[in-house]
């Protein structure tokens, strides 16, 4: 997923969370008098590095958007970039700029987590990105449909050979009876403190199959020919149809058809 403009355009329903989850938790971050230095991982087209603004002082030192796509980073910086406020090249699950290290008082980062593999090294990094007595607030899916589709695709024969990496890009929690308890345990392990975990069982209605695409295509990790992406798209509208998530109702101005997506994110604050 490298198309920031698609994204921008999709992603009602990652902001939607970002804002319940800031509305929530924003009281509890412990911003300094002055100079708060701030990072957002997994910054995408920037919109939702900017919407952090709004929760922190005025008189923050930096705001640092990072992502580990080029793309996203570029269109981050031409849109949302301006004194203050910056984005750079990172991968969270990679190896940390020694110009990062115990930089930030405040560390967030939605809906990006679920698309890492290696969850110790991206937590040590988060915990290493921080000041002493720095703190993070972080939100990632750990159930969702989305996971199970794209598994029942990598089994047909139409679709197995673009979708050979899938369990890639299925959330690591994703079968976890326990996602609480795996991601305090690995919070615990890591030296965090004040650690709180929660699993929210979420509901977004989509308005119709135009709109649920779009957002499907926007996080889309397969890389396909785009010849053949539309067909399997329509296919994977037709799972979702089979697992009953769609609700056509007839009401006397047409047909009305919203799309259910029953899914759970994990929301954890900590500080170091
Ligand atoms: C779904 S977007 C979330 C964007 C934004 N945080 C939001 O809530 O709208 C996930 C972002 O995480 C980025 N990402 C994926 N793996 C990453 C990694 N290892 N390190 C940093 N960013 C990563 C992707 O490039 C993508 O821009
Ligand atoms: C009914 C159904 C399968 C809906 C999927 C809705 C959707 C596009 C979820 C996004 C999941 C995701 C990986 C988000 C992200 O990383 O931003």
């Amino acid at each position: 997923m490298d198309n920031a403009d698609l994204y921008r355009k999709s992603n009602s329903l990652q902001k939607r969370d970002t804002l319940l989850c800031l509305e929530d938790y924003a009281n509890k971050i412990k911003w300094k008098i002055i100079n708060d230095r701030v990072i957002d991982i997994g910054c995408a087209d920037g919109s939702g590095t900017t919407m952090l603004k709004k929760y922190m002082p005025n008189n923050y030192a930096k705001l640092v958007g990072c992502d580990i796509s080029e793309k996203m980073v570029q269109f981050a910086n031409e849109h949302h970039g301006s004194g203050r406020t910056s984005f750079r090249m990172l991968n969270i699950e990679g190896e940390l700029p020694e110009d990062l290290t115990g930089g930030f008082d405040h560390l967030f980062s939605f809906y990006t987590l679920h698309w890492i593999r290696d969850q110790e090294k991206a937590f040590r990094n988060i915990y290493n990105l921080l000041d002493e007595s720095g703190d993070c607030l972080l939100l990632f899916i750990s159930h969702g449909p989305i996971f199970d589709v794209y598994r029942i695709l990598a089994r047909s024969n139409k679709w197995c050979k673009w979708l050979k990496d899938v369990n890639r890009y299925v959330s690591p929690y994703h079968d976890s009876t326990e996602p609480e308890t795996d991601v305090s345990k690995l919070m615990k392990s890591i030296g965090f403190k004040n650690i709180e975990v929660k699993c929210k069982e979420m509901m977004y209605f989509f308005d119709d199959i135009e709109i649920l695409k779009k957002s499907v295509a926007a996080v889309n990790p397969f890389n396909m020919p785009k010849d053949i992406f539309d067909d399997f798209m329509d296919d994977y509208i037709d799972i979702v149809r089979d697992m009953q998530l769609v609700d056509e109702v007839n009401n006397n101005i047409g047909e009305k058809i919203t799309i259910r997506h029953n899914y759970h994110i994990i929301i954890t604050y900590a500080s170091k």
